[in-house]
């Protein structure tokens, strides 16, 4: 009888009123944390792009690189999307013809028109960088080297995108712009480990880039940078004339002059060349360069015929480098200061394109030297045999190569047996290759910020995790509160009665 007046004064809609609350608040929640989610999804990724032309000697490349819209501050970011090879040789080598320099761009510019969206061309900078090829043109024929660069504006300039200008780079940017690509690929620039070296081998000049503690003599080696806020100190140097072809030339001029007789018939022997390889060539040919100088010869031809010699060919090398006359504490060659090489390397174009070739990339310093030995005493008609696939041009000079290689990393930079091991023989990193032309491109954009850029404190999988977490623990914590306020108590229950 007691409980009578206590199931009376029961509210018919109380239950119904929790679960109408409670429903309300789980919708709550679960509105909450999906526009949480959608709010902050990364929208439908949008890509920029930009093109850089490397106009090198032996040959032009046209790079397109691409990276995220939003994150072009972030490091490693921006990747190589294509490269095309431009048929033929390097604009310097149009320097009779000019216009055909430009007009040989075409192929390559047309597939990037192509490939990148035509909504993003008027953005989408252009750049060309000419780099030792130019170089020596201008220094032989400063007009021939004007027109060259007239006739590539203005076939770049048909083109809807957003023309940046064509230049010769400096050795010294050409050093810094390589060692900046390999450090943002290999994403060293954000961790504090350290950074990697860059040894680029072209065909008319090679540059050594790394970061060095010892004390730097030389002004015009020292590159102070400050990426992503931390600041390096790096030693740099671009040696004119010591790409493979330019060296080819010298060692072969060398080989030339002891020989040299006004008789008919002058056959130059050349230890690093194979044994049976036999061949006709003129004079200009190897007298037409400005870093092959002194000699001026009648236009007669010589027979430049192999010995396949190790040994002797790296002695003929050697005599291309000058180690006499170093006025600072340490030098590479030619009395250029050099500090002791330190840390890691990469070793990219011409370096990895040779030792690919040779399989030396993976030996040690004395087993490379070994194998150079028997490949370059291998005869020349096998040597055609086993490769019928590679031009013969380039198939005859791979032992001369590898030799100056080897002879310009040990003789040259002062690398040893110890520390061969730390030259990684790279072609690319990730997607891209390793070269000046990224660098470049992320410096003209601003892409690479002296301080560290902002970034979201957490990334967005942990943002969601966290975000459902709280909203659980809420719903919980509400579920348990309408339990504990539905409970009645004594002095409740009495207010009701
Ligand atoms: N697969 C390849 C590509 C190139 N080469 C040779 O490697 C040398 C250098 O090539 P590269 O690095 O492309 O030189 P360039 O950029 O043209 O020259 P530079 O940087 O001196 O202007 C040239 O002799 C070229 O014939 C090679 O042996 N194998
Ligand atoms: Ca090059």
């Amino acid at each position: 009888m007691d409980d009578q007046p206590e199931m009376k004064a029961k509210n018919p809609w109380h239950r119904p009123r929790i679960i109408f609350i409670t429903v309300l608040f789980v919708i709550g929640i679960v509105s909450m944390v999906a526009i949480g989610v959608v709010q902050n999804k990364p929208l439908h990724q949008k890509y920029k792009y930009g093109i850089v032309l490397d106009a090198g000697s032996s040959h032009t490349s046209v790079y397109i690189y691409q990276w995220p819209a939003e994150k072009e501050n972030n490091t490693g970011m921006v990747q190589q999307m294509d490269a095309c090879n431009v048929p033929g040789v390097g604009i310097s080598g149009y320097s009779t013809e000019p216009n055909r320099a430009g007009d040989s761009l075409k192929s390559c510019m047309d597939k990037a028109r192509s490939i990148i969206p035509n909504h993003r061309h008027p953005e989408t900078p252009v750049y060309l960088g000419a780099t030792a090829g130019m170089r020596l043109l201008e220094m032989k024929n400063a007009a021939a080297s004007e027109k060259v660069l007239e006739s590539v504006e203005r076939v770049l300039q048909t083109y809807p995108f957003s023309y940046q200008g064509a230049r010769i780079i400096s050795g010294q940017e050409e050093g810094a712009f390589g060692w900046i690509t390999v450090n943002y690929l290999n994403e060293s620039l954000r961790q504090a480990s350290g950074t990697l070296g860059a040894l680029d081998l072209g065909g008319a000049s090679t540059q050594i880039t790394f970061v060095s503690g010892q004390k730097q003599e030389s002004p015009d080696n020292s590159i102070d940078f400050r990426l992503y806020g931390h600041d390096y100190h790096v030693y740099t140097h671009s040696f004119l004339c010591y790409g493979k072809d330019q060296v080819l030339k010298l060692s072969l001029a060398n080989e030339i002059r002891p020989v040299h007789t006004k008789t008919e018939t002058i056959v130059v022997e050349d230890p690093c060349f194979h044994p049976g390889y036999r061949m006709n060539k003129n004079f200009q040919s190897v007298f037409n360069s400005p870093c092959v100088t002194g000699l001026s010869y009648p236009e007669k031809n010589f027979v430049h015929m192999g010995s396949g010699n190790g040994t002797k060919c790296h002695a003929a090398v050697r005599k291309v480098f000058n180690d006499s006359g170093c006025s600072y504490s340490i030098c590479s060659f030619n009395g250029i200061f050099q500090p002791r090489v330190e840390g890691q390397f990469g070793a990219f174009s011409a370096f990895f394109f040779v030792m690919d070739f040779l399989n030396l990339t993976t030996l040690s310093l004395d087993e490379a030297k070994e194998e150079l030995g028997k490949y370059c005493a291998t005869p020349w008609e096998i040597i055609k045999q086993n490769h019928p696939n590679v031009k013969e041009k380039y198939l005859a000079e791979y032992c001369f190569s590898g030799t100056y290689i080897l002879t310009l990393l040990e003789d040259g930079y002062n690398f040893t047996s110890h520390n061969w091991q730390d030259i990684k023989f790279i072609k690319k990193i990730g997607n891209s290759d390793a070269g000046w032309t990224l660098g470049y491109m992320l410096n003209l954009t601003n892409m690479i910020p002296a301080e560290s850029p902002d970034t979201p404190p957490l990334p967005y999988g942990g943002y969601v995790t966290l975000m459902v977490l709280f909203a659980v623990m809420i719903l919980l914590l509400g579920l348990l509160a309408c339990k504990v306020f539905r409970r009645p108590t004594g002095s409740a229950q009495k207010e009701i009665i």
